[in-house]
């Protein structure tokens, strides 16, 4: 396998560097602007390297896309910024691109080449950990991939769901979660209001103790209002290291 070195230079500047030659595969979070640009750098010097060897695989493991969730033109006149950014991924031209849980099917079909990684043995590790929860699947946007690894572990799945009204939203549980304990299944947690509100939802109809898996911990605000109404969270690292009893983090390998 091909070894390269990054440099950062003092102004901000990224360089790339091979030291040893090989099929490439580069693993990243992804979740900068920044950290796509190193890839951009280590394929550019690569291709340098590869222009005799045609036979070269180059792939590339994104843990944590950035702008996953603006899978759209939200309004007219407004950028469309995961096209961008998979537009410049598709520069470089890569064999084979892995994403882990993207938020929706619209990054897979944007990037050229591209394959997702199941989230399935995190939540299979949550769920075995816990004592085989209920999973609950917090939006229509979660329900689907919920469902499937619901039928995996033969577990029980209890679907939410958010509306609004009035601006304001409005959870609807549909199942019966007395007396059990729950995990709430979702791809990702910047604020996280919405599990929070959820959990106490969940709480108020009898569940023993509510648990969030998300394959993307960000949490951008902290724990302390989640703690009010979540005992656990379970994340991966694709987002940032997180060292907290109130959090189980599942390490995901090479990380760049
Ligand atoms: O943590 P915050 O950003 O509040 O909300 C996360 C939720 O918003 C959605 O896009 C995610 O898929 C998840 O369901």
């Amino acid at each position: 396998m091909m070894k390269y070195e990054i440099k950062d230079f003092n102004d901000g500047q990224i360089a790339a560097k091979i030291v040893e030659s090989g099929d490439l595969h580069i693993k990243i979070r992804g979740n900068s602007y920044k950290d796509l640009f190193k890839v951009a750098s280590i394929k550019e010097a690569w291709d340098a390297e590869n222009t005799t060897n045609k036979l070269g695989v180059a792939q590339l493991t994104i843990f944590c896309l950035i702008g996953q969730r603006s899978d759209r033109r939200f309004n007219k006149g407004e950028s469309f910024d995961l096209k961008v950014i998979c537009n410049f991924i598709n520069s470089m031209n890569f064999d084979k691109v892995y994403i882990l849980h993207p938020h929706s099917p619209i990054s897979l079909a944007l990037i050229n080449n591209s394959e997702k990684i199941s989230h399935f043995s995190f939540v299979e590790k949550a769920f075995h950990t816990i004592g085989n929860p209920v999973l609950v699947s917090p939006d229509a946007g979660a329900y689907k991939t919920t469902h499937e690894i619901a039928e995996k572990l033969n577990a029980d799945l209890v679907p939410s769901n958010k509306v609004r009204v009035n601006g304001a939203p409005i959870i609807s549980i549909q199942g019966d979660v007395k007396g059990k304990e729950c995990l709430i299944v979702d791809d990702l947690a910047d604020g996280g209001r919405t599990f929070k509100f959820l959990a106490e939802a969940l709480k108020k109809q009898g569940a023993t103790k509510v648990n969030l898996y998300v394959t993307h911990g960000q949490f951008n605000y902290g724990f302390e209002e989640l703690k009010e109404t979540i005992d656990h969270i379970y994340c991966t690292n694709s987002f940032k290291e997180i060292t907290s009893d109130y959090v189980t983090q599942y390490k995901l390998e090479g990380i760049l």
